[in-house]
């Protein structure tokens, strides 16, 4: 039974909005003053409360801002005997629902009511489909780099810094600016994605900034663009490394001013948008060939994540695919499957070139045309398996001795094996292969030397 909170001093309109509201099936309570319905909202939470503007004591209006400031989303109905038109506005700009005016129409008073409870139960599925969505953004890992990128986001979320997020195709770049903004103070406004490098050049100012009616050919309309439908929100900039020189110039003004302009107009719009900016690129090198405004990397990068490969954390694999296999057998309507040992073996020994995206894909079509209930090596593609059958991976673990492994001699060995590859591809040249890998010559040489790595050549 909902329950409706009546604010009213005269005693007569309490009486009938009682039998009124019994009548229909809810549970009234009362208040007389402002300051008795503060205190009852202190102890129990109505569905919607009807309040009048003139009472002694705390008037109707101040009582609405308190509720207002404790209770934001409840929903309040004013009731007002010498109602003005505006202090009807007044009402309705401090967050009042509706306006009715007495002598109370039973008609009218009903119908607010129903609305209103109507906006109430609209926001609670809201809710629930914002927190269902949420449990699809979980970032499933345990590995070290995954624990400690979690832990990050708790910190960085809830600030209004903007953030640079790294790292290769499918790693999940994209998962982690939306746990940023379901963690931030602004999750409850719009999260807008935009692919910079989907877009091509000669549209992607207008995508963004939006553009007034007759500013080229075929702009038959004026149009908001993503800074504006982002407005109090997060905006994604995927690809920010694909953005050109003149674009990444006006990025860099709405960072320092938070104004822009439409395509073909002159007006200058304000907006309060944070930008989260991923690449797949080495931003660095962007900037040392002039593809990139070094300004603009430094101001972006004041909160830097970087998603490694999934190569780097094996210790995922196994949960992660136990996670689409759960996923895409619920989804298809499938007996729960699993993987067996050899299966998740021979997964643990691919590099994943794809990363995360091609570990969901290849699960997803193996739920789908895998009858059996348990996956073996004989269903994983040829590409998976074939480092099995001739004692080489194609992919960056070949030959890792994981068996009984801990995390820590799990990475160690990756880390050897690696190392030992890119020399071999860069002619045993320690300048070379520490330039290819990104990593600083000496600490190059303390490695080989920490993993006892010979030299050839
Ligand atoms: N740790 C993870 N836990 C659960 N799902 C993940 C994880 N990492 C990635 N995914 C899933 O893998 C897919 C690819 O991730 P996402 O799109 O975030 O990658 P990306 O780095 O943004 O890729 P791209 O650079 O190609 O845009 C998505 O469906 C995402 O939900």
């Amino acid at each position: 039974m909902r329950t409706i909170l009546v604010v009213d001093d005269e005693a007569s309109i309490r009486e009938s909005l009682e039998g009124i509201l019994q009548d229909e099936g809810y549970n009234p309570i009362f208040a007389e003053t402002g300051e008795e319905a503060l205190a009852m909202l202190g102890r129990e939470l109505p569905d919607l409360v009807m309040l009048d503007i003139w009472m002694p004591g705390m008037d109707g209006l101040a009582t609405l801002r308190r509720i207002k400031e404790i209770h934001p989303g409840l929903t309040v109905i004013m009731m007002s005997g010498h109602g003005t038109i505006e202090t009807a506005v007044k009402a309705t700009k401090m967050g009042a629902f509706d306006f009715i005016e007495k002598p109370l129409s039973l008609e009218k008073v009903l119908l607010s009511i129903q609305n209103g409870l109507k906006v109430v139960d609209l926001a609670e599925e809201n809710r629930n489909l914002r927190r269902q969505l949420g449990k699809d953004y979980e970032i499933i890992g345990t590995s070290q780099p995954i624990v400690q990128l979690k832990q990050q986001i708790a910190v960085a979320a809830p600030t209004s810094g903007w953030v640079l997020i790294t790292g290769e195709n499918g790693t999940g770049k994209e998962l982690v600016a939306r746990a940023i903004h379901e963690n931030s103070r602004r999750k409850d406004r719009p999260f807008v994605e935009v692919n910079c490098a989907a877009i091509p050049e000669e549209l992607i100012e207008s995508e963004l900034f939006g553009h007034e009616k007759g500013a080229f050919t075929g702009a038959t309309a004026a149009r908001k663009g993503k800074f504006d439908q982002a407005n109090g929100g997060t905006l994604f900039l995927d690809e920010i490394g694909d953005m050109s020189l003149k674009t990444q110039a006006k990025i860099l003004r709405i960072l320092q001013e938070h104004k822009f302009e439409r395509v073909g107009g002159n007006r200058t719009i304000e907006v309060n948008v944070r930008v989260i900016a991923a690449t797949n690129k080495n931003l660095e090198q962007e900037i040392a060939a002039g593809n990139f405004r070094e300004d603009l990397y430094y101001r972006l990068n004041v909160l830097p994540f970087h998603v490694p490969p999934l190569r780097e954390r094996l210790v995922d694999i196994p949960l992660l695919a136990e996670h689409f296999l759960r996923h895409f057998c619920s989804k298809e309507s499938r007996k729960i499957k699993r993987l067996d040992n050899e299966a998740l073996k021979a997964m643990m020994r691919y590099g994943w070139p794809g990363n995360v995206r091609e570990l969901k894909n290849i699960i997803e079509r193996l739920v789908i045309m895998v009858p059996d209930e348990i996956i073996t090596c004989d269903h994983l593609p040829d590409v998976i398996t074939r480092g099995r059958e001739n004692g080489k991976t194609r992919g960056a673990l070949s030959g890792l001795q994981l068996e009984g492994a801990s995390f820590r001699e799990a990475r160690e060995e990756f880390e050897r094996e690696y190392l030992l590859r890119k020399l071999e591809e860069n002619d045993w040249n320690i300048s070379r292969t520490a330039e290819a890998i990104d990593m600083e010559r000496s600490n190059l040489h303390r490695k080989i030397k920490a993993y006892g790595i010979e030299l050839k050549k």
